[in-house]
Parts: C-alpha cells; sequence; structure tokens
C-alpha cells in the first residue's frame, strides 16, 4: 500500500478519539505520567511565582533600602529558579521510562500482528511503509508522549494561569494580554486542518521513500546487471523532491503558524508597555507592579510560543497513531476457529473438495484463478501437480497450510477441514517448500530447524534431525562452509547459490517432519541428477508422507506415484505417468513444453562448450 492508495483507509477519527487509542498502553504507567505532568506544572507554577518574588523585592527591601533583605530575596529568586530545575529533572525521569515501554508494547503488538495478518494483506501492504510505521511512527508516539503531550497541556494551563495573575496588577494590562491571544486560537484552528492533511502526506511519502530504498536494496544485483542504478536514482530522487516538497509546504504552515505566535505577543508587550507606563504615570501602578508585570509577561512568551510547535507535535502524533492503527485494525481473514478440532495422528489424507480461490484484485468479469477443485492424494501418496504457467500451481499450494483461505469449497486433512484445525496445528503437520527459498540472517542450523520449536537446538536429537534433513536435501556443502553448520548465511542466503538456497529450504521442510509436505518446484534450481538422488532420499526418509509436487520436469513427474493435471481452474486428469500419456492430449502437449525448456536450459548450459568446439574447429 502506498501513499497513493489508500486502500480501506479508515474513517477519520476526531482527534481526541484517534489519540484515545494511546490510552490502554499507557494505563499500567498512569501514576508515573502523572506525577511527571504534576512535576512539569509545579516547575511552571514556581516559574510564574519569579515576578511576585520581584514584586516584594522591588516594593519592600529596594523601596527601603534593606541591604539584608534584598540578599535573601535574591536568594529566593535563585532557590525559585533551582526549584523550577529541580521538577524539570523529575518530570523527564519520571515520563522516560513509560514513553519507552508504552513505544515498546506497540512495536511488539506491531510486529505480532504483522506475523499474524494474512498474505493478502501482506499483499497489499508495501515492506517500506510497514518499515516506517514500526519504527518512525511509533517514535514519534514515544517523543510526544514523554515531551509532546504534557508540555501542551501544562504550557496551555501555565497560559491560562499566568494570564489570571495578570489581572491582579491591572485588568486593562490583563485584558490586553487575553485578547491578543484571539488572533491565535483562530491561527491554530486553521493550522490544524492544513498541517494535519501535510503531516499524513509527508509520513506516508516517507514510507514511499522507504520502500523505494528497500526495493533498490533488495534488488541490487539486478539494478546493477542491468545498469539501472541511475533510473533507480533518479526515481528515488522524484520521490526525495516530492516528500522534500511536502516538508517544505508545512515548515510555511509551521512558519505561518509561528509568525502569528511570535507577533502577538510582541504587540501585546508593545501595548501593555504604552498602557504600563501611562497607568504608573496616572498613579494607578507602581513600578514594582509594572516590572512584575513585565517579567510575568516574559515568563509567558515561551509557553506561548511553543504552543504553535507542540500543537503540529499533537498532529504529527496523532497522525502516526491513525498510521499504527491501520495495520493494528486490519481484519485478520485467517484466524484459529473458535472451536478447534485436533488430529493428534494424521494419516495425511490430504484432499481438495470443490475448492475455489480468486485473488482480492481479481477483476469481476474474471473467473476464479481455481474454479473448483476436486483432489484426493491417499496418505504416503506422492504426487506431481502439472500445468501451464500461470494455471494456478502455486496458488494452490498455498491453501492447504492456510496462507490463503479458498473462497468456497474447502481442503481436508483427514476429512477435517483445514479452516477447524488450530493454525499451529495445522502448520505442524502440513510443510511448505517454496520455489523462491527465503533464508533467514541466521546460521544453518537455525534455518534448518525453524519448523522444530520442540526441539532444543543444542540437543543431539536436533543435531541428528538437522543432519538427516541435510543428507536428504544433498545439502553436504554446508559442512564446507567456513563454520560449518553454524555459518551464518547472509541477509536472504544471499551468500548461497540458488541452488544452495532451495536445498537449504528444502531441508528445513524435511526437518519439520510433517505429515503432508507440499512442494511449489522446489528443486528447479537443482541439476537432474541431484533431483533424482533427492528425490529418492525423500521417498526413503519420508516415506509415510503424504506429498504434494509442483513439477516443471519430466524426470520428476516421472518420480511421483500420480500425477494431477491442472487446467483452466480445474484438475482434469489424474493418474500415474504413463497412463496420462497414453490417454491425455492436453498432458502430452503440457509435458513437452517441459521438454521444450529443458531443452532450452541445457542447450544454455552447452552454449560454452560449443563455443571451445568452434574455437577447436576454427584452430585446426
Ligand atoms: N498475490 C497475487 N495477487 C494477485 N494475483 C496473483 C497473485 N499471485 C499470483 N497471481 C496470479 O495468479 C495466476 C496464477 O499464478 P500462480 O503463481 O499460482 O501460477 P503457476 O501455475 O504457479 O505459475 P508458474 O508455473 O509460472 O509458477 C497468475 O496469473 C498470477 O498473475
Amino acid at each position: 500500500m502506498s501513499a497513493d492508495t489508500e486502500l480501506g483507509a479508515p474513517a477519520r477519527l476526531p482527534l481526541f478519539k484517534a489519540l484515545a487509542r494511546l490510552i490502554p498502553y499507557a494505563q499500567k504507567d498512569f501514576p508515573r505520567i502523572l506525577l511527571g505532568a504534576l512535576s512539569a506544572l509545579g516547575a511552571s507554577i514556581v516559574a510564574l511565582l519569579i515576578p511576585t518574588a520581584l514584586e516584594w523585592i522591588v516594593d519592600g527591601p529596594i523601596a527601603s533600602g534593606a541591604t539584608r533583605a534584598v540578599v535573601w530575596g535574591a536568594l529566593a529568586v535563585l532557590g525559585l529558579g533551582l526549584l523550577e530545575a529541580g521538577l524539570v529533572w523529575l518530570r523527564r525521569w519520571l515520563i522516560l521510562a513509560p514513553a519507552t515501554a508504552i513505544e515498546y508494547n506497540l512495536r511488539q503488538k506491531f510486529y505480532n500482528r504483522l506475523q499474524k495478518l494474512p498474505i493478502e494483506f501482506h499483499d497489499r501492504w508495501q515492506g517500506g511503509q510497514l518499515l516506517s510505521r514500526m519504527m518512525q511512527d511509533l517514535n514519534v508516539i514515544r517523543r510526544w508522549l514523554a515531551f509532546g503531550l504534557i508540555m501542551l497541556v501544562v504550557n496551555l494551563l501555565t497560559v491560562v494561569i499566568g494570564s489570571v495573575m495578570l489581572f491582579q496588577w491591572h485588568w486593562a494590562l490583563g485584558t490586553i494580554f487575553v485578547v491578543s491571544g484571539i488572533p491565535l486560537w483562530i491561527s491554530a484552528l486553521r493550522f490544524e486542518r492544513t498541517y494535519g492533511r501535510l503531516a499524513r502526506m509527508s509520513q506516508d511519502q516517507q514510507g514511499d521513500l522507504a520502500t523505494s530504498v528497500e526495493q533498490s536494496v533488495h534488488g541490487i544485483r539486478v539494478l546493477k546487471a542491468f545498469g539501472r542504478g541511475g533510473h533507480a536514482l533518479k526515481n528515488f530522487r522524484e520521490q526525495a523532491e516530492t516528500l522534500r516538497g511536502t516538508e517544505m509546504r508545512k515548515a510555511g504552515a509551521i512558519a505561518r503558524v509561528d509568525f502569528i505566535l511570535v507577533l502577538m505577543p510582541e504587540l501585546a508587550f508593545a501595548a501593555s508597555l504604552a498602557t504600563g507606563i501611562w497607568l504608573a504615570a496616572q498613579g494607578e501602578l507602581d513600578i514594582a507592579q509594572l516590572l512584575a508585570f513585565f517579567a510575568m509577561a516574559t515568563i509567558l512568551r515561551w509557553p506561548i510560543e511553543s504552543i504553535g510547535f507542540l500543537f503540529s507535535f499533537l498532529l504529527d502524533a496523532r497522525t502516526a497513531t491513525d498510521r499504527v492503527w491501520e495495520v493494528f485494525d486490519s481484519v485478520d481473514t485467517i484466524t484459529d476457529p473458535e472451536q478447534p478440532v485436533s488430529i493428534p495422528e494424521p494419516r495425511g489424507a490430504l484432499a481438495f473438495e470443490g475448492a475455489h480461490f480468486r485473488y482480492q484484485d481479481a477483476r469481476d468479469h474474471e473467473p476464479d484463478l481455481l474454479d473448483g477443485i476436486d483432489l484426493a492424494l491417499e496418505p504416503g501418496e506422492t504426487m506431481a501437480l502439472v500445468g501451464l504457467t500461470g494455471s494456478g500451481k502455486t496458488t494452490l499450494t498455498t491453501l492447504p497450510t492456510r496462507l490463503y483461505d479458498v473462497t468456497a469449497g474447502r481442503v481436508t486433512l483427514d476429512g477435517v477441514d483445514v479452516r477447524q484445525l488450530r493454525l499451529v496445528e495445522l502448520r505442524t503437520h502440513i510443510a511448505t517448500a517454496f520455489e523462491d527459498a527465503t533464508l533467514f540472517s541466521a546460521s544453518v542450523r537455525e534455518n534448518v530447524l525453524l519448523g522444530r520449536d520442540d526441539l532444543d537446538i543444542a540437543s543431539d536429537e536436533a543435531e541428528r534431525v538437522m543432519n538427516e534433513a541435510l543428507a536428504v536435501a544433498q545439502a553436504s556443502f554446508v559442512y564446507e562452509l567456513p563454520d560449518g553448520v553454524d555459518t551464518m548465511i547472509g541477509e536472504e542466503g544471499m551468500s548461497l547459490s540458488g541452488g544452495q538456497r532451495q536445498r537449504l529450504a528444502l531441508a528445513r521442510a524435511v526437518a519439520a517432519r510433517p505429515k503432508v509436505i507440499v512442494m511449489d518446484d522446489p528443486l528447479s534450481a537443482l541439476d537432474v541428477n541431484t533431483e533424482e538422488r533427492v528425490q529418492a532420499e525423500l521417498k526413503r526418509v519420508l516415506a509415510g508422507t503424504t506429498a504434494l509436487v509442483v513439477a516443471h520436469r519430466p524426470s520428476t513427474v516421472a518420480l511421483a506415484d500420480r500425477v494431477a493435471l491442472l487446467q483452466n481452474g480445474r484438475i482434469v486428469e489424474v493418474g500415474t505417468h504413463s497412463e496420462l500419456m497414453a490417454r491425455s492430449a492436453d498432458y502430452r502437449s503440457v509435458l513437452s513444453s517441459f521438454e521444450d525448456e529443458e531443452r532450452e536450459e541445457s542447450a544454455q548450459r552447452t552454449d560454452p562448450t560449443s563455443a571451445i568446439d568452434i574455437i577447436q574447429e576454427a584452430d585446426r
């Protein structure tokens, strides 16, 4: 999902309701936050007392020439200053822990949510958008809770209390100060509308930018190989320019409101000065009161000026909360059933019964990609699934483990609808090995034993399971790596070849010891001989395991017990390879397309040899 396509963005909540969603996360630390707020308020009140102390010093000891009392007065002002600093420190100390705890809890929940949300959600959302929400937006929320929220409340209160105190010296001076505040409120309301929109735009564009960085780092090899670095940079620059434009507009909006926030107190100051001097000349105000008034007006300047910044911070936090909650509120369609059924000892009978599936972005007039699949695998049987490119084979392999749910019909394991099993149990019984072998930046051992959290990774049993799985997957190359099975493999296994990655992914599926294994062409990057060895080992080790294997090679098909042909969203033929060869023209045509592909591949492989032949021929 990008900034331009806010699919399913929920209706915008009012400001306070939007931020109130943070309350449950702050509840535990509420006493500490309250104490922090009280410290901040205490610091402001102490600051507001200083003008009154000054008035007392000027009016009393200075007027009467009592030097000792002046010193005591100065010490009292110093004491108030120190107390204010102490309370500010206390506020920071009290708030830091709850704010970081709230950020930590939200981040945990966010990560957990990303793990739980179905693939359908991840199809729609860009990685960078999720990353920026998880890191940047949560950071904004933490900083706002730790500083912005409290300072906004405290500074507003300070302005209100300070304005009331101004009236004690003269009503006219107080009135000038309060009336000059009216344009501030009007600008703040207008600011909310413009800035709120810009803040959302900017945060979304930052997410888009993060996506671009992520994609170009991810695809750096392709970009380099095709010399498209310049093109990627141009796209990136355009996006960065757009973001810069939005940031400039944001800064412009802040500058406009700041202009009023700085100008109005200045004007109020000038008007108060003129009025104060006139009132003093009239004898309605003495010099001590005038001094105290201006001291108070000076103290109130920062709280007034800061309101623009704090208000924009409030709107940033609101946008960040909206963006985080868009992920929290995303509907998780693939969940555990309310009344789960368990299959303690599964036999491994996997069946598709009238299974339909269509992707969420399929157009209305398109038929379902899987349009009524009926296929039953006997326990322990190996079934190859063949079909033309794009016929939906990969999609079909995602249904048994509920990476996607069928849109109609059902998939069953031992006659139980897979939606009736708890996801953890389902995914223990059925394992998947994908063609696109994703590995994690962890050791070989951790990658292979990923599906075995029942085993202590340091135990002998874990070692045995891992070695057996590596042997089945013909992955003995790992023992030659610098630290053997403890070698860290780079991000997504980038330091390994495609075939090596596939073998490790297969070893991972084997180590999980499932009752059913679904393999989406997991051996495509292996040469035919290695593939045959892997197949033979698989048959031996997973003797009682049911296997559904998407196949692109005649050799893989020939090793299967039976073959199913997927065409136009349905299984149109099921039988042994030789039966289908004999009776199905469609099957023969698909197989001959595989053979063509294989010939092309082997022609590419033999090209260098032919080149040598030609050179040798020329030398003769
Ligand atoms: N996440 C997705 N969202 C929308 N459409 C998708 C998605 N994944 C695949 N498709 C579409 O579904 C169709 C079937 O794709 P699928 O990968 O299942 O085919 P396949 O038979 O495995 O192909 P191949 O043999 O090339 O691997 C394709 O037209 C593809 O564009």
